[in-house]
């Protein structure tokens, strides 16, 4: 496969939000981090409060712990350099030893605190963070899933910003102690000698220098990365799930995605050596400075004893204060930079949930459907009193997809009366779903309006519209759940104690003798991605789609070609629970199958998103125009074969 283009090439290289030149890292670190904290800040305030004030209590703590304990190793120091027998020394040191014990003991069990405090925020954190994005993602309007900017903000939102936001939430909580401890080395050393502060800086510097530089390779490596890690993911799927797996191996395509594979995978590997190789340069350098710094330090506080600026035992406990400092300093650049770092993504996070107006859960109340005898409804009284579909009208709606130059349904007006049977019909793409779509109040129109029983539906809230609609769509969910689920999700508050109206409505679709099959029946799981999980085939999943939207049962019945995949007799059967279920409702019907319309009150027939022909079969017929051509062309068909 020669001419393959390099990965890293493409609008799939940079990420979204621009990496900067890595050479300025430092300056960026330094202005990134108060904008990065606040978010991660406000959302464990949130998720954990208790845990997080427990952290900075005990980091405080664990500082004036370290700082105490510096203090009385000078102390001990003092006793053991002082003049006299050994035993005497030890003996008067003695006190000021178990003060030294007792302050690292209490530094120590703080850690295990803060430790124990950290690992309640995490999870809250990610439960409280994955709650919203599913929330906001649950309760966008449908049109906003065609709109690549929203889909795109909302991946990037889940696939990254949520794990990040969890990794800074660590990273703060790391920034926070090693912050602390900086502080409890730098404070003792002030107060037990302001001379000691620069000769601290000189130790800690390289070592600063050596990690910040380090995180600067870094960052700028995930900008040559990051879109070889996409592929490599995206390859991963294709190798590994189960859907695709079928067509792979019918299209010999295994070579294909191995090839797709290494594509991405050896320059991947080859910035990785490269970035680790870099690294680790640079740490060599720095452990080198830093050992010079060190040598260094040791000489001025040599001079310092000398000439009897500082006492030797305060020298003594400014060089552990030093090894103190330096530890927390590394670890505080570290953290520093990937908060900055993950802050990026995290903003990606808040930007969506920003993004979505409404982020409430949509029906925050439901019942597990699940439950056979679940019987929670909505409180009484609670809400707008119902929506009556009644007579539909749509004025001159015109509909254009977001980012589609293309109209997909063009001036239509039109008005379905109530318990109406009416069929749409039209070639691929005409605009047959749209229509059905916005009828059902699930998109807003891009001009016109549509109104139910004379309220206009940009008026309605969509949830309160969308109650009153049965839909079955072409391609429904396979809910990965019971048998009995995949009904009752349908309309999951509705109360069914007995069971009685899922079997009826398994009786009409034919599902009843689908469910008849399964191993536990109603109790099956349908999912083979989960132990003891079945999967059914495509006419027997619709089975169960078609007994879905009858168990809703709403005043609207919107069926968008639910019987393409269904064996004759199935579709037969479903026919006629249609027409049993027509008798007092309104019915809007797309199907293909023109023999299957003919009972319908009226066809409409859409034509590149026009209404061009409506009336009844044996009109259009007459009238010998679109409609006509359509059903004479399908006659000849079934009458060849
Ligand atoms: N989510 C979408 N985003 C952008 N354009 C879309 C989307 N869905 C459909 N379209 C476009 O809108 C037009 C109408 O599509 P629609 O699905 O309503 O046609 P249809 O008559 O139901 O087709 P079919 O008989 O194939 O189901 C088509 O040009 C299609 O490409």
């Amino acid at each position: 496969m020669t001419g393959e283009p390099d990965p890293r090439e493409g609008a799939l290289v940079t990420p979204h939000w621009q990496l900067d030149d890595a050479d300025r890292a430092p300056r960026r670190t330094l202005r990134g981090l108060p904008s990065a904290t606040w978010p991660v800040l406000a959302m464990i305030r949130r998720a954990a409060p208790g845990p997080a004030l427990a952290v900075v209590v005990m980091q405080v703590v664990s500082g004036l712990a370290a700082a105490f304990g510096l203090f009385a190793t000078t102390g001990v120091l003092t006793e053991l350099l002082a003049s006299g027998a050994a035993g005497d020394r030890i003996v008067a040191a003695l006190p000021q030893l178990v003060l030294v014990g007792a302050a690292f003991g209490l530094r120590g069990a703080m850690d295990v605190g803060v430790a124990l405090a950290h690992a309640r925020i995490t999870p809250a954190v990610r439960r409280l963070a994955e709650e919203r994005l599913y929330s906001a993602s649950l309760g966008a309007d449908l049109a906003s899933f065609d709109d690549s900017r929203f889909y795109d903000r909302m991946h990037r939102a889940r696939d990254r910003g949520l794990f990040f936001l969890e990794r800074a939430a660590d990273n703060l909580v790391e920034l926070i102690g090693s912050l602390l401890g900086i502080a409890a080395a730098a404070g003792s050393l002030v107060v037990l000698h302001p001379a000691l502060l620069p000769v601290l800086l000189l130790a800690v510097i390289p070592d600063g220098w050596a990690v910040q530089r380090a995180a600067r390779l870094a960052y700028a490596s995930v900008g040559r990365t990051v879109a070889l890690d996409r592929r490599v993911q995206m390859v991963s799927d294709l190798a590994t799930e189960r859907e695709p797996a079928a067509e792979i191996r019918a299209y010999r395509a295994e070579p294909f995605v191995l090839h797709e594979y290494r594509v991405a995978a050896d320059p991947l590997r080859d910035e990785e050596v490269r970035l680790a190789t870099a690294q680790a340069r640079v740490r060599g350098i720095g452990r080198a400075l830093a050992g010079v710094g060190l040598a260094v330090t040791y000489v001025v506080l040599g001079l310092l004893v000398r000439y009897g600026w500082v006492p030797l035992a305060v020298a003594g406990t400014a060089v552990i204060a030093i090894r103190v400092a330096t530890t927390a300093l590394n670890r505080l650049v570290l953290a520093a930079n990937q908060l900055v770092e993950q802050g990026m993504y995290v903003a990606d996070y808040q930007d969506f949930l920003a993004a979505v107006p409404d982020s409430s859960a949509p029906d925050s109340a439901a019942p597990d459907p699940s439950a056979p005898d679940s019987a929670a409804g909505k409180p009484p009284g609670a809400g707008p009193p119902p929506l009556d579909p009644g007579r539909v009208v749509l004025d001159h709606v015109t509909f254009s997809y977001p980012e589609s130059a293309r109209t997909a349904v063009r001036d239509v007006t039109l008005t379905i009366e109530p318990g109406e049977t009416v069929a749409l019909v039209g070639e691929n793409g005409s605009g047959k779903t749209t229509l059905a779509k916005l009828i059902a109040g699930l998109y807003p129109p891009t001009s016109g309006r549509v109104r139910w029983g004379g309220r206009d539906l940009a008026d309605v809230d969509r949830r309160q519209a969308a109650d009153r609609v049965m839909m079955v769509l072409q391609d429904p969910i396979r809910w990965p759940h019971t048998a009995r689920v995949n009904v009752r999700v349908g309309r999951h508050e509705r109360p069914d104690p007995a069971g009685a109206a899922v079997r009826s409505a398994a009786g009409q679709s034919g599902a009843d003798e689908v469910v008849a099959g399964l191993p536990d029946e109603w109790e099956t799981l349908l999912s083979k991605q989960f132990r003891g999980g079945v999967e059914l085939s495509g006419g027997q999943w619709q089975r169960l789609a078609v007994a879905r939207g009858l168990y809703r049962d709403a005043p609207l019945l919107i069926w968008d070609e639910p019987t393409a995949p269904l064996d004759a007799k199935a579709e037969f059967a479903v026919y006629e629970s249609l027409r049993a279920l027509a008798a007092d409702r309104t019915v809007v019907l797309i199907t293909h199958r023109l023999a299957s319309v003919r009972h319908a009150d009226r066809i409409l027939l859409l034509h590149e998103g026009e209404l061009v022909e409506q009336g009844t079969h044996a009109a259009l017929l007459a009238a010998g125009g679109r409609y006509a051509e359509l059903y004479e062309l399908q006659s000849r068909m079934y009458a060849d074969a």
